[in-house]
């Protein structure tokens, strides 16, 4: 992956929860010297669509224009002033939380140290299914990205009659992607059999009208694709590196997906911890691919998901002993016994293999003066979290 500035707060598109997820609805105001959260401008979405794309409906909430570049960063906020915390200018302007996707991110704003890249790059395991970013100038030709004939079945039954859009997305990757420094130029032949229908192929695992939540969206994987494979999901990408989220907001405007995608511009647990300006986010299933190890992601993804919910996570050949080795740590968080899925067998070869933890318990972090006391033989039998 390449360097790329880090922001928290920042999120776009539209609210709304089919099935009994929490909206989000960040209200504006930062807290002196904190990161403030950005906007950007909006204006109407584009009159045509690219090719293969599907119109915007006319009563799609968001659009924007943009008004900045992928890495510019955004102003800074004066400090203690009222910011945004979201892309685009609300639609109503009672609910900052519906705006705008803008066609490029403009106000990025970049805290030093909200985010250290370095961190979470190597917070970032690389499993056989990652994408590697590695800036380059090499552009890919669309050609490269024409999806084999011998994947085309598998590509119909998963996409069904949104293939277009797929293939839509498959360009955007490969050529913008791979400018962008996002997905390596080795990426673009591949990037149906290695990307877009591995992830396509989790969607067997998500029921109908979830909300989802994709942490570490990077480029959008798996969470765009689901959201073209399944327009009943609403799904929120959650990603803190700027140029990804700039590339993320600028995917979900070209696609047409403003109504039911949005990007959250921050880490996991800022995500699920929410701020003054920004409610916590939760979901029914959240979904990773190739952002940590198991134990780790349990950590950062269990708050997000509602009990009773589901951590959807895409995993290699690996899966298997990931489990076994963390398994007792995803208890302690909370979580079930962790279950290994094979997804899309029959459609693809080899399928799709996912790890599921059901959250099972609400289980918040140790207080600090309880596990002091503990730690001064004040408490025994102690247990490492408390639920709430
Ligand atoms: C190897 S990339 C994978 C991207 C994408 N999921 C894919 O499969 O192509 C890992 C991504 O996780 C993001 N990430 C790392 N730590 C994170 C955290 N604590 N919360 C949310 N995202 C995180 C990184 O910024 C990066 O975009």
């Amino acid at each position: 992956m390449t360097h790329d500035e880090t922001t928290a707060g920042a999120v776009s598109g539209p609210g709304g929860t089919p099935s009994g997820p929490s909206p989000v609805r960040p209200e504006l105001a930062a807290e002196p010297g904190e990161p403030a959260p950005l906007f950007s401008d909006a204006t109407p979405e584009p009159a045509t669509p690219p090719p293969g794309v599907p119109a915007v409906p006319a009563d799609a909430p968001f659009s924007g224009t943009p008004s900045g570049t992928a890495d510019e960063p955004a102003p800074a906020a004066p400090a203690g002033s009222a910011e945004p915390a979201f892309s685009g200018t609300p639609t109503d302007p009672a609910d900052p939380a519906f705006v705008d996707v803008p066609v490029e991110p403009a106000f990025v704003d970049v805290p030093a140290g909200a985010v250290d890249p370095a961190a979470a790059l190597a917070d970032a395991t690389d499993d056989s299914a990652a994408v590697e970013s590695e800036g380059s100038d090499e552009r890919s030709s669309p050609a490269e990205v024409t999806l084999p004939p011998e994947l085309a079945e598998a590509a119909r039954t998963l996409f069904g009659d949104r293939l277009d859009l797929a293939a839509a997305y498959a360009e955007l990757l490969a050529t913008d992607g791979v400018v962008r420094g996002l997905i390596g130029p080795r990426e673009a032949p591949r990037i149906w059999e290695r990307h877009l229908l591995n992830c396509a192929a989790m969607a067997e695992r998500i029921p109908e009208g979830a909300t989802v939540l994709d942490v570490g969206s990077g480029a959008g994987l798996p969470g765009l694709v689901l959201a073209i494979a399944r327009p009943d999901l609403t799904v929120t990408l959650i990603e803190p590196l700027a140029r990804r989220t700039s590339f993320l907001i600028e995917a979900v405007q070209h696609l047409g997906l403003t109504r039911m995608v949005r990007v959250f511009r921050g880490r996991a647990d800022e995500a699920a911890a929410g701020s003054r300006d920004i409610a916590p986010l939760s979901g029914d299933i959240v979904t990773a691919r190739a952002v940590a190890p198991l134990d780790r992601l349990a950590a950062w993804c269990l708050p997000l998901v509602v009990p009773g919910g589901r951590l959807v996570a895409l995993k290699g050949a690996t899966a298997a002993d990931e489990v076994a080795e963390h398994a007792e740590a995803v208890t302690r968080l909370g979580g079930g016994q962790p279950e290994v899925h094979r997804c899309g067998v029959g459609v693809i070869e080899p399928p799709a293999t996912v790890i599921e933890v059901v959250r099972e318990r609400v289980v918040g972090p140790v207080r600090k003066k309880a596990a002091a006391k503990r730690s001064r033989g004040g408490r025994r039998g102690g247990r490492g979290g408390r639920d709430r």
